[in-house]
């Protein structure tokens, strides 16, 4: 969350704390409250949403043992947990401030503060909150954390949490491993479907025999192979969330296909009369434009405003600033557990030669260059020429694979290659026309170091 959307509630007996702290906070965040009585913190709490709390330790006619602000501290915690609190005291007693932290508090200040110390106190909390809001729940079981605290991102996470609750169908748009998946997950994650399945298909990727027998399921005997019953995923997904990947990709018919499910919430199973009711929260991602789509006329208008109530475009990795360093030592740490190796601290140049690539392929490229860098490396020290870019995302001016090698190891490599600079670099295209999944493909890019 970013500070101009904060609501903040002080409370001090002190009117002049309460004047000061106004006039500093108003023209920053949303909204600022002030309270003098702190008898009145419920029901305050009980009416309005408050991001964070300030909260004076010591009020006047009691001893000040900072006890008032313990006691409030808990009450506050008891009613709204997702509330944080900063303590503030005039007295430096750095006990009673441990007392606070370990009580909950999510920090301290001491008066007389520091105006830059309050900001940067408040704007710590908000950007750790919006990690916490989306690493909950669905997060903790899939290890997964969205790391970003740049403007763009931030920005994206103030959308999601607004739309996550809400049931609207959300179009993620983004290019290719900037992380719309993991955003999808924590709408879901964050959603009041969170408890029931999320499902994710790569209809990009499927071929058409599959769309209809994959989404809609099938009776034994509809076709050849259907030995038995079958599921369709949107059957799978009922009560949850339906994530529908590379949504970009799929043909004229097959949109018709799902408008219609779309529209009737129903669907009919392969060799089947009976229809089946849906409730699905639609999710679709795409590292297409949907207007240029439109424009040319592969993909219909209807079916882009049934899936698009709401947008979310994530930004590309180089516009995010210092992301990268974070999310370099976010993969560091990831990879020097998994290999078993020390903790790395980073060579100056090492940053600042990331920063100077354009991460074609994103996050994703960002976490392979990590990886890769981590398992060469010597030392507990990652220095440039550890750093070693893949080829995959440059491949579109590689100009000839071929090869008089019968090796199969050698064939199915450049049959990757000259498929991917047909594509443009485009792995779901690229897996479509090879007859594999994306999944695969990536296996293969890792095996053939591309
Ligand atoms: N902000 C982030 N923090 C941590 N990991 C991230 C972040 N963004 C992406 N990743 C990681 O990068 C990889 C690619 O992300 P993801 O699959 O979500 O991208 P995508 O946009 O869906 O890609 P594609 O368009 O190819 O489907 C994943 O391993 C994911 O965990």
């Amino acid at each position: 969350m970013v500070l101009k959307n904060a609501s903040i509630l002080v409370v001090d007996d002190d009117a002049d704390v309460l004047t000061a702290l106004r006039l500093l906070l108003k023209p920053l965040v949303k909204e600022v409250f002030t309270e003098k009585n702190p008898n009145q913190i419920i029901s305050l709490i009980e009416r309005t949403h408050f991001d964070i709390i300030i909260l004076d330790m010591n009020f006047s006619g009691l001893v000040n043992t900072g006890n008032e602000g313990i006691f409030w501290l808990n009450r506050i915690q008891k009613q709204k947990p997702e509330t944080s609190v900063i303590l503030m005291t005039a007295y430096a007693d750095i006990d009673l401030a441990i007392r606070g932290l370990k009580e909950g508090a999510s920090d301290f200040l001491m008066k007389p503060w520091k105006n830059e110390k309050i900001i940067e106190t408040i704007t710590t909390i908000l950007s750790k909150k919006t990690a916490t809001s989306l690493q909950k729940d669905g997060f903790n079981t899939s290890n997964t954390e969205i790391i970003g605290d740049s403007e763009v991102m931030n920005d994206v996470f103030v959308k999601l949490e607004k739309v996550a609750p809400t049931d609207a169908n959300v179009l993620i748009l983004g290019e290719n491993g900037t992380g719309k998946d993991l955003i999808a997950r924590a709408l879901h994650d964050n959603s009041n479907r969170k408890n029931k399945p999320f499902i994710k298909v790569d209809v990009g990727a499927l071929t058409s025999s599959l769309f209809e027998s994959e989404l809609f399921g099938y009776k034994k005997g509809a076709f050849t192979d259907a030995r038995e019953d079958r599921k369709g995923r949107f059957e799978a997904a009922n009560g949850g969330t339906l994530f529908l990947d590379e949504i970009g990709n799929i043909t004229l018919g097959q949109q018709v296909r799902l408008l219609t499910v779309l529209q009737n919430r129903q669907v009919t199973p392969l060799g089947s009369n009976e229809s089946i009711p849906v409730d699905i929260r639609l999710i679709c991602a795409t590292n297409e434009d949907p207007k240029v789509l439109a424009n040319e006329k592969r993909f219909r208008k209807d079916l882009i405003y049934r899936i698009n109530t709401v947008d979310i475009t994530v930004p590309p990795l180089r516009e995010r600033g210092t992301d990268i360093t974070e999310l370099s030592h976010h993969f560091a740490s990831l990879y020097a557990e998994k290999y078993n190796k020390n903790g790395f601290s980073f060579d100056p140049g090492f940053i600042s030669k990331l920063k100077k690539h354009d991460f074609p392929g994103n996050v994703r490229e960002l976490q392979y260059v990590l990886e890769r860098a981590v398992i060469m490396t010597d030392g507990d020290v990652l220095k440039p020429e550890d750093l070693v870019f893949s080829s995959i995302e440059r491949s579109t001016t590689t100009k000839s694979f071929e090869t008089t090698s019968l090796n199969l190891d050698d064939i199915e490599k450049n049959a990757i290659l000259t498929v991917l600079e047909k594509h443009k670099g485009n792995v779901s295209k690229s897996a479509k026309e090879l007859g594999i999944t994306r999944a695969a493909l990536y296996r293969r890019l890792d095996k053939y170091e591309l």
